[in-house]
């Protein structure tokens, strides 16, 4: 009689193949003479969790208008899962989700009401776009304020809404530019276990810009950018190598003042 082989171990996870979710190959941008990004290299994987760190001034907002198009003079190339931002835009863009440094919520708007708004500029269908409502606000702990209005809600729940509305079409790239500024420790920690939650069981690739070095763990990939340009990239184990280093602040300081602290 045939049996069902039951693994008698969880099976591995098989090896994501295919091209980066995000490829940032040589990428420059000025401000008239001013340099904000110099030949910027690195890349983040399909499925995983990237922060990148800079002081004010690093580049890390120029870097995001970069990717989401805001800005199109610039040189380098923009590849997000292959497609070139500049000859693919569609394909490339409707992959991405964002999360912008300024709250763009509509505070005299109903939370559904925006998240419909985000949806119909994707081409959502209306019930595809309140089914996905529904199930994003379920998430992130808010289903029954989807009638409220925004200008109601605290400043974290706001950040919860924005995540939710940047993941409602379905992105395969989440980009989250300083998520948690302005919020208390306990919003803080709230909204970054939900998107390390999505990037571990939906498959998000992300990028988390932050200043923040206690947000990233020893696990992520961390990009330092400074002052325009890359300084390292790697795991945080490894920037730690590179520079000799224990922990992600000192290294950090390493790389972007040249101290070392004792
Ligand atoms: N619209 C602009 N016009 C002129 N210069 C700009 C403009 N936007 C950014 N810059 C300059 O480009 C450099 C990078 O700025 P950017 O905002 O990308 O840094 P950032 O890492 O996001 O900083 P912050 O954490 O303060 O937001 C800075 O020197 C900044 O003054």
């Amino acid at each position: 009689m045939y049996e069902a082989a039951i693994p008698a171990e969880p099976q591995p996870i098989p090896a994501i193949h295919g091209p980066p979710a995000l490829a940032v190959e040589e990428l420059s941008h000025s401000f008239g003479k001013r340099l904000a990004l110099d030949r910027v290299s690195f890349a983040v994987a399909p499925g995983g969790f990237t922060m990148l760190l800079g002081l004010n001034g690093a580049g890390k907002t120029t870097l995001f208008s970069l990717i989401t198009r805001l800005y199109s003079n610039r040189t380098g190339a923009i590849r997000i899962f292959g497609f070139d931002l500049r000859r693919q835009p569609t394909r490339a863009l409707e992959r991405i989700g964002v999360v912008f440094q300024q709250p763009t919520l509509d505070l005299d708007l109903t939370v559904r009401q925006n998240l419909r708004y985000h949806g119909g500029l994707h081409g959502m269908s209306p019930s595809d776009c309140e089914a996905r409502a529904r199930e994003e606000l379920a998430r992130i702990g808010l289903a029954d304020r989807g009638d409220d209005k925004v200008r109601a809600l605290s400043g974290g729940q706001r950040r919860r809404v924005e995540i939710a509305r940047a993941l409602l079409h379905r992105p395969s790239l989440l980009l989250l530019d300083e998520p948690t500024v302005g919020l208390d420790a306990d919003s803080r920690r709230h909204i970054l276990t939900h998107v390390r939650t999505l990037c571990r069981e939906q498959g998000l690739a992300v990028l988390w810009a932050t200043h923040l070095m206690d947000e990233a763990t020893n696990e992520d990939s961390v990009v330092v950018l400074h002052q325009g340009r890359l300084r390292a990239s790697g795991t945080v184990r490894t920037v730690c190598d590179e520079t000799a280093t224990a922990a992600l602040p000192a290294a950090f300081a390493v790389l972007t003042t040249g101290e070392r602290r004792p």
